[in-house]
């Protein structure tokens, strides 16, 4: 009955999940997107390779761009190490305030911080707001234009350290060709290729995996 696709989903999970379960919680997002309505989450297959990714890098302090209904918030966060923050951000208060409701459900909401605004305008303010020196892992995952701006500014604002992870959501479909071409012809970033599938799907898609060389 909820009127939009993410209040549905918060349903869904309300429905499905267990509190306090995270691993229930995008599994019952999942769900709802492979059988009921397809659904913009990074979703169960690519979920693999930033679980992988993840717990490689284990970063005490991550950020992510575009929240959306809070899946990969939820999956990030359920793997972060005691004492370890994600921010995460979004700027449509209706998508932010069903994903403060899922990180809530999920119990994961004292590793999560999430910001409403455009990236653009609170990079800049990283440092001052939240006292970060850089940042160890960054999802991105929101307005496939965005991805190079807000990689040069998270460069130009100083939040980017020697190893921190750049892994990007969609860089096939629907593409971020102007960020593959960035990370992959500069030599401040190593970057890989993770082929995957687009979420729900059998279209391919797959993340993109940069390391910020300094
Ligand atoms: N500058 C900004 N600052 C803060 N929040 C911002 C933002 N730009 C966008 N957002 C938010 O991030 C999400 C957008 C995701 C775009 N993904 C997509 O468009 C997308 C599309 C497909 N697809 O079409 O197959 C598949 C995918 O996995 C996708 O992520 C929305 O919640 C939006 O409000
Ligand atoms: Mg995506």
């Amino acid at each position: 009955t909820g009127s939009t696709q993410p209040q549905r989903m918060l349903e869904a999970v309300q429905k499905n999940a267990t509190k306090g379960d995270p691993e229930s919680v995008f599994s019952a997002i999942d769900y709802y997107g492979r059988h009921k309505e397809w659904a913009m989450n990074v979703g169960d297959e690519k979920g693999l390779i930033l679980d992988s990714v993840l717990t490689e890098v284990n970063p005490s302090i991550a950020l992510e761009l575009g929240t959306y209904c809070g899946y990969s918030t939820v999956r990030i966060a359920r793997l972060l190490s005691p004492g370890s923050k994600l921010i995460t951000v979004e700027f449509n208060p209706a998508f932010a305030a069903v994903a403060r409701q899922i990180i809530a459900y999920a119990g994961v909401q004292d590793k999560v911080t999430l910001v409403e605004g455009p990236s653009g305008d609170l990079i800049p303010k990283m440092k001052e707001r939240f006292g970060i020196k850089s940042f160890d892992f960054v999802f991105l995952d929101h307005w496939k234009d965005r991805y190079v701006p807000d990689t040069k500014l998270l460069e130009d604002c100083g939040l980017l350290r020697k190893g921190t992870v750049l892994l990007a959501d969609n860089v096939i479909c629907p593409g971020a060709p102007e960020y593959l071409k960035y990370v992959r012809n500069s030599p401040r970033y190593e970057s890989r290729y993770f082929k995957s599938n687009l979420e729900y799907s059998k279209v391919e898609d797959g993340l993109e995996k940069s390391v910020f060389l300094g």
